[in-house]
């Protein structure tokens, strides 16, 4: 049976603030981002199997993504928690709005290298992660490819 490759898209609407940069994007500001999910299968060929001719159902893989990614990052801020904004993350979240710390500066290189780690650890066996594009804006995009990793 041949491998085939399956594509799955997600929006979300997630804010951030590039802390040290030398840009407009050191401010706090938002993107509706856009995430295309793409895994590497074989159909299944148990005519059995309620998801025969399915490499993975579009509706699990919603799941995984819409769980570790999606429902985490829609409309939230997010903030690097190794910089000063950290302050201003309690700050808001003390005032009750939904803030993310993460490890990493939020760029869109450094999120898709994250939610590439994220889906990996929920995929099964016999699924594999083949490549994520996380578009920022219009015209602008990051892409992780297993193989390039
Ligand atoms: N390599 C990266 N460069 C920049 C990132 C990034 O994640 N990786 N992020 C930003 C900002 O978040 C900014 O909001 C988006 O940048 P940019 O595409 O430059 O936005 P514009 O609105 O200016 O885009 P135009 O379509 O060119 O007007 C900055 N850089
Ligand atoms: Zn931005």
């Amino acid at each position: 049976m041949s491998h085939i490759r399956i594509t799955k898209l997600f929006s979300f609407e997630t804010g951030h603030a590039l802390y040290g940069y030398d840009g407009k994007c050191k401010n706090v500001h938002g993107h509706s981002y856009k995430l295309s999910v793409t895994v590497i299968g074989k159909p299944i060929n148990d005519t059995s199997n309620v998801k025969y001719g399915m490499v993975i159902d579009f509706g699990d893989l919603k799941k995984i993504v819409k769980e570790d990614i999606v429902d985490v990052f829609d409309h939230a801020t997010v903030f690097n928690k190794n910089t000063p904004h950290v302050e201003l993350a309690k700050e808001l979240q003390d005032r009750g709005h939904n803030v993310m710390l993460v490890d990493y500066q939020p760029t869109s290189e450094m999120m898709v290298i994250d939610f590439a780690k994220k889906i990996k650890k929920r995929l099964p066996d016999n699924i594999k992660l083949h490549a994520l594009k996380l578009q920022e804006t219009d015209t602008s995009y990051a892409e992780w490819y297993a193989c390039d990793n």
